[in-house]
């Protein structure tokens, strides 16, 4: 981070102002269903030559945030533009904050923590979880009411894990029906500090908690007992906010005690080890391959596809290994390998959430067996991974068998998938791009049945593989 950082209850009835709307979870409910463009990935030529992915979604999310929060202006250079961050950014200046893109840099103009302003209309949070659950906290220390609203994918994925603890500190919420979006929700200012042992390894879960910690008096402290990625903590240092974090019992627990003021921080937001994921394994499989992913955050709490690529026997060098924004960056060079099928630690499975999709694919292409569990939160994503996984690459004619928590798959030894399709993506953009990156390692080709879920992380996707494989 820049210089200018200072470090590195039960639901009640609708709130008036809201139940006077129509009803607003109705006026919220998603849109009739837009056309979609199938695509076929054909097989390509090896992919070489040197490529930049956009920057992490994780971190883009936070910095506008925490910019909102911060009284003065944040500067931020590399933030992805994809759909999820922008629905963060509309929302934050629903609640008072300027955000603006100036150049190639996008200026953020804080309220200040406790003074976020009552959002005029609904939130519309598009397909993005990180998004709703961590707004959600910050919403929940603030004496406003909002309307949280969704896609159809978004609208299906639950929120009760916020809810749970976000009520215990005072919130208010009215859910649809399973704790799902589209749902109004009423802040308490002030809060209720709590200490509050995460149920699941859930990053959003912890920043939520903490994100409304941060206008809490008192202590708020979130108990880690399986450490997921560690951004919040080491981003809110960087504004200003004293988060300490302890070992205990081999649990962490992060704490941080409000309200704070959050000092404003010029912040560069290093490439997408996620969307990185994706040319790494491309590379890995398709043969003649040599390509440079330059500027891949490599955070030991986001790396873990490329240490479970490497036990496979990808061919990956980590090139200038650097700090960009406090975090861990490298150039990645990655080259054709035949890949092995291993038994996947599940331990490992916070630090590559994201990216089991694309490891799937690896997976099918790889000599041997390749057996993954513990996988439980991949059936509450964007769609239900392992089923839309297995479904996907048994249709392009790779061996899947899948268990209540994994996929069991068993490789081709490197010959090239059968092809076929149009498998569903589910508004999935990982299962979309990971079919992608299947389609170039068949015979035929993988036709996924709607590329525009791509854009919600990877706006550039499809033009930096033509780049690659130019
Ligand atoms: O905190 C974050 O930025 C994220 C946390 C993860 O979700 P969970 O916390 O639900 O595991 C991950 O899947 C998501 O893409 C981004
Ligand atoms: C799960 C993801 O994101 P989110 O939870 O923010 O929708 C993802 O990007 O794969």
């Amino acid at each position: 981070m820049g210089s200018r950082c200072a470090g590195i209850n039960s639901a009640r009835a609708l709130p008036e102002a809201i139940a006077t709307v129509k009803d607003p979870r109705a006026s919220a409910l998603p849109l009739p269903e837009k056309p979609l463009t199938a695509h076929r990935f054909l097989p390509r030529t090896p992919l070489t030559g040197r490529i930049r992915v956009p920057g992490d979604k994780s971190i883009s999310h936070r910095s506008l945030m925490f910019g909102a929060l911060a009284v003065g202006r944040s500067r931020i250079s590399g933030l992805l533009e994809g759909e999820d961050v922008l629905s963060t950014a509309t929302a934050l200046r629903a609640m008072g904050a300027r955000i603006e893109k100036d150049g190639d840099t996008w200026v953020v103009d804080g309220v200040g923590v406790g003074t976020l302003l009552q959002p005029q209309g609904a939130l519309d949070m598009g397909n993005s979880g990180t998004s709703t659950r961590l707004l959600m906290g910050l919403v929940a220390s603030h004496g406003i009411t909002a309307t949280f609203t969704g896609d159809a994918s978004l609208s299906k994925r639950p929120m009760g894990r916020v809810i749970d603890p976000l009520s215990i500190m005072g919130a208010s919420f009215t859910p649809s029906p399973g704790g799902t979006l589209p749902l109004v929700m009423e802040g308490l200012q002030p809060a209720v500090p709590m200490t509050y042992r995460l149920p699941v390894a859930s990053a959003q879960v912890k920043s939520a908690v903490l994100l409304a910690g941060l206008n809490t008096p008192g202590t708020t402290t979130v108990i880690e007992p399986v450490p997921t990625r560690d951004h919040t903590e080491r981003m809110l240092r960087g504004f200003g906010v004293d988060v300490r974090v302890e070992e205990i019992g081999g649990e962490k627990h992060i704490s941080l005690t409000g309200p704070v003021d959050m000092t404003p921080c010029d912040i560069t937001v290093p490439g997408d080890p996620s969307s990185a994921a994706f040319f790494a394994v491309a590379a890995s499989v398709v043969p003649g391959s040599d390509l440079v992913i330059e500027n891949v955050g490599l955070n030991p709490t986001r790396d873990g596809i490329f240490r479970v690529l490497k036990q496979m026997g990808a061919n990956i060098d980590y090139l200038d290994e650097r700090e960009v924004g406090g975090e861990p960056v490298a150039d990645l060079r990655v080259r054709h390998a035949q890949l092995t099928g291993i038994e996947v630690d599940p331990d490992i499975a916070p630090s590559m959430i994201d990216e089991f999709p694309v490891l799937f694919v690896a997976a099918a292409l790889a000599q041997g067996t390749t057996i993954t569990s513990g996988l439980d939160e991949l059936r509450v994503k964007e769609s239900d991974r392992l089923t839309a996984m297995a479904t996907a690459l048994s249709l392009g004619g790779a061996s899947v068998e899948e268990r209540e928590d994994g996929l069991l798959i068993r490789g081709t030894g490197g010959k090239p998938l059968a092809g076929g399709g149009p498998v569903t993506t589910h508004l999935d953009h990982r299962i979309a791009m990971s079919m992608a990156v299947a389609g170039l390692a068949s015979a035929a080709g993988v036709e996924i049945d709607s590329t525009e879920p791509i854009a919600t992380s990877f706006p550039n996707f499809m033009a930096l593989l033509e780049e690659a494989s130019a």
